[in-house]
């Protein structure tokens, strides 16, 4: 059997797709190559370029290919942007979801893995860590644009003979430990990317997006997960659904909150370079603070994770900026 990874070229999706060649799955992508690369994706996968909304692109895939699961990354990722322009990402978030899972229910496509996201919480109302059953209020269209998906999910999986695993995601970061890929985004709004391109003189320097939050040093609280933890959380979710595992939501985090600020000291001491910092104003649909209770990860799909550390996130994250070299200079 065969896995297809929607938005295999993207950042995550690439991991994901070294990951499952890892664990001796057939690996088949779609991406449209929007955000992602065609490099990205290992030479071991076959490649279909093309949107996931195209149903007789993916007939043909399911035609010639015999998947077994979907994991499905593709879409629009930017939180500011997607208050800007909310109708594009229903569109591709939402809207272009229906038609995949419409495709998967009618290939018989079983399992589906889906990337959700911590923005589907919104700002909690406690400081405690969030948990699944945490009510869910999306502080930006991004978020809300997930959330439905993950209720087309739900509805479908009681409807047809289909379980998903809808896994939030917290904020993902770093790359590959072996060097093979990493987060190559073009004009990269992620903190720890963008910091990590000013360590290296890529930018000037960096804007910090808010000081007055009501937060230990007055910025945001975020969870960061390295990226192969999460692509492993995936494989997991997979095993567990082929096992005979029902549907399941799981957040993926470590369950620990850092600044803004304290990213930034961190990225400096790492790197062992300095840079200019400029505090700026709120950025629109930001939450205040928001940290993962990943029990139900770590109890239901058996998820250990193994780099659990800023340092060595921020690391992995500067080393495949390196290797970029100059190609993506903001
Ligand atoms: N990066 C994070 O911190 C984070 C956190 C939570 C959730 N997520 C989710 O994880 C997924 C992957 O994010 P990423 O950071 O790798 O982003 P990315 O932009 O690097 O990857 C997305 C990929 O999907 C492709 N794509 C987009 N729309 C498509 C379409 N309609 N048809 C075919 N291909 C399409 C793009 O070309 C790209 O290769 C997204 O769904 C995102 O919402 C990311
Ligand atoms: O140049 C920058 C970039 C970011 N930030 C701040 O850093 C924090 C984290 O921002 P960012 O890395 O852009 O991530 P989020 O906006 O938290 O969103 C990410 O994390 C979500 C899960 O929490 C995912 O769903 C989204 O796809 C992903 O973009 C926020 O407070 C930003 O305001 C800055 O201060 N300066």
């Amino acid at each position: 059997m065969a896995v297809l990874v929607t938005g295999g070229a993207g950042y995550i999706g690439s991991h994901m797709v070294w990951a499952l060649h890892d664990a001796g799955e057939e690996v088949v992508v779609v991406d449209r190559l929007s955000t992602g690369f065609r490099w990205a994706i290992a030479p071991e996968a076959r490649f279909y370029e093309g949107d996931i909304a195209d149903r007789e692109l993916l007939r043909q895939i399911f035609a010639e290919n015999a998947i077994d699961a979907i994991i499905h990354f593709a879409g629009s990722v930017v939180v500011p942007e997607s208050v800007s322009d909310p109708l594009s990402y229903y569109d591709n978030n939402t809207v272009k979801s229906r038609a995949l899972i419409a495709a998967a229910v009618e290939a018989k496509v079983p399992h589906f893995v889906f990337s959700s996201t911590a923005a589907v919480y919104g700002t909690p109302q406690t400081a405690d860590p969030v948990e699944e059953t945490t009510p869910l209020s999306p502080e930006s269209p991004y978020g809300s644009s997930k959330l439905m998906t993950e209720i087309m999910l739900r509805d479908t999986a009681l409807a047809h003979d289909f379980a998903y695993t809808a896994l939030r995601y917290f904020n993902v970061a770093g790359a590959d430990p072996g060097g093979r890929t990493g987060q190559s985004t073009r004009g990269a709004t992620h903190l720890i990317k963008v910091a990590s391109e000013a360590a290296l003189g890529k930018r000037q320097g960096m804007d910090v997006y808010g000081t007055d939050y009501a937060t230990p040093d007055g910025t945001c609280v975020r969870d960061y997960i390295h990226v192969s933890d999460l692509a492993n959380a995936h494989l997991k979710a997979l095993g567990r659904m082929r096992a005979g595992g029902g549907s399941i939501v799981a957040n993926c985090g470590y369950g620990r909150g850092f600044s803004v600020l304290e990213v930034l000291n961190r990225v400096k001491e790492v790197s062992g370079a300095d840079f200019p910092v400029h505090f700026a104003g709120r950025r629109p649909g930001d939450a205040v603070s928001i940290v993962a209770n990943p029990s139900v990860a770590m109890k239901e799909l058996n998820w250990q994770p193994q780099y659990d550390d800023l340092a060595f996130i921020v690391r992995t994250a500067l080393d495949w900026e390196n290797h970029l070299g100059r190609r993506n200079q903001v």
